[in-house]
């Protein structure tokens, strides 16, 4: 079977990204791990960081190799100004979405079986006058407006979104039966598809607290996720819920659940990152391709340090790798889903 090809996006030129890529090249992984990076930029930071990297070109159409411990495969993609750790500058914004646009462009070719990504800073893109919330939204409007689910997960708990990156102010009215049902679908879909999980269990939160209580704490739960919930499971989806939030992730809840759906971003990643920061996997669900993150930001504070975790990061390539690996048995019997020409 052909070796797994990665793409390695380094992120926010400003953050930790580059320090982690170069702190992935010295391991071990078996696929070809392709890092699209400046090319001064990357050398710049390693000096800084004091890490013994060899760099060589990498050039689409060149042959697969594993990942040589020590060396990097560098896609050098130019920034617009030289970048310096923890000082964000708008002109190297659009670099940023040049390193994502070459990455899908390249799994859009199959030149890569999958996308990690190293932290983007997102006030500073759209400081530069472009609309961007995140990867997971970009990426899916770059996949064919793709409806696009985010998970973060660890070998312990598996925590996905029904809303991401919003206002808490527009939640609510965002938490839609026809959004609901579309993200259960995908969820359950792709807990099948790409974690082996023939028969996931997901339990739902509520949107309010106690759930509504009984419709005296909002309706939402009632109204639009209850019906929700008796559709999908008279269509033999396996959905608990909804459950109140603040007890939904207590051992004897979680015992009963494959993974938790939150309704908003700060109502499910604060429980996953306290519990274990470092070393959970942000996975996009729903795209025409593979791609899992980091667990967090650009921490501009630790940026040139060299102090940054790189565990997060070694999990996304991780599960990466091992989704990679799936999807090409897969295709082995059954075409994959493609991306639309650009
Ligand atoms: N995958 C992504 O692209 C991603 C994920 C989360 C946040 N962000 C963005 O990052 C920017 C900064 O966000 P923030 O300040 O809220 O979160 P952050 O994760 O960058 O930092 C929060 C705290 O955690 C520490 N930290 C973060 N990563 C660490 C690591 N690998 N090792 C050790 N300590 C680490 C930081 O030093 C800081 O003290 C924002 O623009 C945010 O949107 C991007
Ligand atoms: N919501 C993610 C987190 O808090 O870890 C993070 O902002 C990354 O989102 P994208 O993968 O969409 O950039």
């Amino acid at each position: 079977m052909p070796l797994p090809r990665l793409i390695l996006t380094s992120g926010e030129p400003a953050g930790i990204g580059p320090e982690l890529c170069l702190a992935a090249a010295a391991r071990q992984w078996s696929c070809d791990l392709i890092v699209a990076c400046d090319q001064a930029l990357i050398e710049q930071r390693a000096r800084q960081v004091h890490a013994d990297i060899r760099f060589a070109p990498y050039t689409p159409g060149a042959a697969r190799q594993e990942h040589v411990p020590g060396t990097m495969r560098l896609l050098h993609s130019p920034l617009a100004n030289a970048a310096y750790p923890g000082r964000l500058d708008a002109s190297n914004a659009h670099y940023v979405l040049q390193l994502l646009d070459a990455a899908i462009d390249g799994c859009s070719r199959r030149e890569f079986d999958a996308i990690v990504t190293a932290p983007v800073q997102k006030s500073v893109i759209n400081d530069a006058g472009i609309a961007f919330s995140g990867h997971t939204e970009y990426l899916a409007e770059r996949a064919g407006g793709a409806h696009p689910v985010m998970m973060l997960a660890t070998k312990k708990l598996r925590v996905a979104l029904a809303t991401t990156h919003l206002p808490l102010s527009t939640v609510s009215g965002a938490i839609t039966a026809e959004l609901l049902e579309r993200v259960l679908i995908i969820l359950d879909h792709d807990l099948r598809d790409r974690f082996a999980l023939p028969a996931p269990r997901i339990l739902v939160c509520g949107l309010n607290p106690h759930a509504g209580e009984s419709g005296h704490l909002g309706r939402e739960e009632i109204e639009v996720i209850e019906p929700v919930l008796r559709r999908l499971c008279k269509s033999g989806m396996r959905l608990i819920g909804p459950a109140p939030a603040d007890t939904a992730f207590t051992p004897h809840m979680l015992a009963q659940a494959d993974a938790v759906l939150a309704m908003y971003h700060d109502q499910g990643l604060p429980v996953i990152k306290y519990a274990d920061f470092g070393a959970a996997v942000n996975v996009t669900l729903g795209l025409p391709f593979i791609r899992t993150s980091v667990d967090h930001g650009t921490a501009l504070d630790l940026a040139g340090t060299g102090k940054a975790d790189p565990g997060s990061l070694y999990a996304a390539i991780e599960m990466a790798i091992e989704m990679a690996a799936k999807a090409r048995r897969r295709q082995r019997t059954a075409p994959d889903r493609t991306l639309p020409a650009r």
